[in-house]
């Protein structure tokens, strides 16, 4: 899919991002919009390494860093195939699992952010969190009142 194409673009939990970190079947993240880059690994003048060290990560710094031309960003356009879901909090968690044996840990982090604010899973936690506790603040107020309505009747 193209960027400009009138479709409503495909949406990407960062879960499934992080599950695409095989050379033949890599995903990057670019300031927040997913690309696929497998078709093009073997033709990137950079080498393929740098790619499979960012791959199912944000690579918006290791791509921006190395000033990239317009002709660069072109080639990009063409493997976008989406957006990113989840909020920036993940991408942080994924950007700080720079080796694979932290990845599972920050792929189980990314999975409990998204479950607190993901609006598909049904359930809103911290909505349900805030009521609670803007009961207990009440109650605990009224409570106050009492006590001290008690001591200065
Ligand atoms: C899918 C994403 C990417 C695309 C489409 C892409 C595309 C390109 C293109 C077309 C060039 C040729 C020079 C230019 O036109 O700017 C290039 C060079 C280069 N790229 Fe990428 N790149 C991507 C991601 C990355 C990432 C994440 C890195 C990480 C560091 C990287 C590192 C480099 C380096 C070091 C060169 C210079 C190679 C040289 O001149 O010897 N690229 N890239």
């Amino acid at each position: 899919m193209e960027q400009g194409d009138t479709a409503i673009p495909a949406e990407f939990a960062l879960a499934d991002v992080l599950s695409h970190v095989d050379r033949k079947d890599i995903y990057l993240v670019i300031h927040d919009k997913v690309y696929d880059a497998s078709p093009f690994i073997d033709e990137h003048p950079g080498g393929e390494e740098v790619l499979l060290d960012v791959a199912g990560k944000d690579a918006t710094n290791a791509f921006e860093d190395v000033g990239h031309s317009d002709e660069a960003r072109e080639v990009l356009e063409k493997l976008y195939i989406g957006n990113i879901k989840v909020m920036n909090i993940g991408l942080v968690l994924m950007s700080q699992a720079s080796d694979k044996k932290s990845r599972p840990k920050a792929k189980t982090a990314i999975k409990s952010v998204g479950a607190l604010v993901d609006a598909d899973s049904g359930t809103n936690y911290i909505g349900v969190f805030f009521i609670i506790g803007a009961i207990v603040a009440f109650a605990a107020y009224k409570y106050m009142q009492k006590t001290t309505d008690a001591q200065h009747p």
